[in-house]
């Protein structure tokens, strides 16, 4: 399985030691970055990750910022795309099972290393459950070709 992975300044460190996790389970890891400490925009890695997934380049997506929120907003940006900030494994969990998520955020600064592989785990073990779900998450799909606001 290929995996997307990206992240600011304030998670090089968090992602660095993800990475290496995942590969060692034998994942497959695009890293699009950041890898400098340098301050930057979490905005244009959210980006880069949602674009990976929603090309089918990369399977699902991981991203980090400080808290995961910000370069989930950025990764929901694109169509296709359902990230989920997760800072326990039970809603990472819920999120692929119920929403059939394809991006998952975490916050460097909000939960330990051990906690993230919790979630990552949690997240990737888990299969979307279908069914009674299928119509709320194609929804989704619905809202985002009804657009019809564009802020200039
Ligand atoms: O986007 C965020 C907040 O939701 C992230 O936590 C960023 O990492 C954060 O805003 C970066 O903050 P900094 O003070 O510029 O390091």
């Amino acid at each position: 399985m290929k995996l997307a992975i990206g992240n600011d300044h304030a998670a090089v460190e968090m992602k660095n030691e993800i990475v290496k996790y995942l590969e060692g389970k034998g994942y497959e890891i695009i890293n699009v970055g950041t890898d400098t400490n340098e301050s930057c925009n979490y905005a244009e890695y959210g980006e880069k990750v949602a674009n990976l997934v929603a090309s089918k380049e990369a399977d699902y997506g991981v991203l980090i910022c400080g808290t995961g929120v910000g370069i989930s907003l950025a990764a929901n940006k694109v169509n296709g795309i359902r990230a989920c900030v997760c800072s326990e494994p039970v809603t990472a969990r819920l999120s692929k099972q119920h929403n059939n998520s394809n991006v998952l955020a975490f916050g460097a600064r909000i939960i330990g290393i051990e906690t993230a592989k919790a979630i990552v785990d949690g997240w990737l073990e888990t299969e979307y459950e279908g069914g009674r779900h299928d119509m709320r998450v194609s929804y989704l799909t619905e809202i985002e070709k009804k657009q019809k606001y564009v802020e200039k």
